[in-house]
């Protein structure tokens, strides 16, 4: 399926407002689509990305996932979903777990309930690395939001659910990378959490390739992980400080944060026994076990206990010299490293 094999077709984004949904845009909007739907809670920045895109195929719903009166008006004649509509700041989760529970538990059930009552072919849900053995508000939110999902792609023959999980979106708004730039613009010292932790380190454009890989190839219930290098703090701040002229800023020691991890997890133990290795990424396929499922339980066993999780501790290490690499394919970070300013993507 490429981009143009959707003449007459419908595609909904819910939070599409957010850089996730500007990048879908950058790349659907110039294809045989018929109407992108952008369903978010923000006026302000749906005028904006009106006048931004000022394309006529675009059309613009206010409505909240929580609400299912706006959900269901906005996905009547739609053919497929993203749904990127979330809480997902783990500090203002943390302060307010029911709001997480509200947006991206029962927001989702909102959603897909109205696609598989208005026949909608595919629906793909965003989830995160903090969803897998989570520890804070949001993950638990999130690991909630696709067991939600796929235990809906059970219910419906006609619409197709699946889930993406990925992990930190590099340069994203109120992430580290513009925090470290911003530091290192204002002279003051680099504030590191934990020099040894890690991360997934994934370009926008990467989230988007992995949902789109969804959107192409799942089967109902489907979760899909795209395989992705990680690297320690240190090793971000020392790449940093190189690209930007400055190897020897200063560099502070804050600790770890609320709810923070030391790594992340993309794929627990369990899954990884159950999952598919697709080579750039792993599908996790839904248990299909029904009731009668006592003969599956000693395979099953054995292979758990034998895998190991997939995390951002044992996935490919990046050294200064490759996460220096990485940070070259940012807009943001080369304006920076030019001497420009711009915003970092929402
Ligand atoms: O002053 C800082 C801030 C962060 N970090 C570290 O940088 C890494 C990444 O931090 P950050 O960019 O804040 O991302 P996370 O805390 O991992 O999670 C962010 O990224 C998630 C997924 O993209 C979002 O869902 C969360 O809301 C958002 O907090 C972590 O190891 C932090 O400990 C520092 O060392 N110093």
């Amino acid at each position: 399926m490429s981009e143009n094999n959707f003449a007459g077709h419908t595609l909904l984004l819910t939070g599409g407002t957010g850089s996730f949904g500007n990048a879908v845009l950058r790349r659907f909007l110039h294809s045989d689509l018929e109407e992108i739907r952008i369903f978010s809670r923000d006026e302000k920045k749906q005028d904006d990305m009106r006048k931004r895109f000022n394309d006529p195929k675009l059309k613009f719903y206010i409505g909240d996932v929580r609400d299912y009166s706006s959900v269901l008006n906005a996905v009547r004649g739609v053919d497929f979903i993203f749904h990127a509509a979330a809480l997902k700041q783990v500090p203002s989760c943390e302060f307010y777990p029911l709001e997480a529970v509200k947006t991206n538990v029962f927001g989702t059930e909102n959603v897909l309930e109205a696609a598989i009552s208005c026949g909608v072919e595919r629906v793909v849900c965003l989830s995160t690395d903090k969803a897998v053995y989570p520890i804070n508000a949001m993950g638990i939110s999130k690991a909630m939001m696709e067991k939600v999902a796929v235990a809906k792609s059970r219910s419906s023959d006609r619409t197709v659910i699946c889930a993406t999980r990925y992990g930190n979106v590099m340069a994203s708004r109120g992430s580290v990378i513009p925090l470290f730039a911003d530091q290192i613009r204002a002279r003051i010292p680099i504030s590191i959490t934990d020099p040894g932790m890690t991360r997934f380190m994934m370009t926008l454009d990467d989230a988007v390739e992995l949902v789109l890989y969804a959107f192409r190839n799942g089967c109902s219930g489907d979760i899909f992980v795209q395989k992705a290098p990680a690297a320690t703090i240190a090793t971000l701040a020392q790449s940093m400080r190189d690209m930007l002229g400055v190897p020897d800023h200063p560099i502070h020691e804050i600790g770890t944060r609320h709810g923070e991890k030391l790594f992340e997890v993309l794929l627990s133990r369990e899954e990884m026994a159950a999952s598919e290795d697709l080579g750039d990424y792993f599908r996790i396929p839904p248990d299909l076990r029904d009731l009668n499922y006592g003969k599956f339980i000693e395979e099953g066993e054995k292979k758990i206990s034998l895998a190991e999780d997939y995390n951002s501790h044992n996935t490919t290490r990046l050294d200064v010299a490759g996460m220096t690499e990485l940070l070259h394919k940012l807009p943001f970070m080369r304006a920076m490293a030019a001497g420009d300013y711009i915003s970092p993507e929402e």
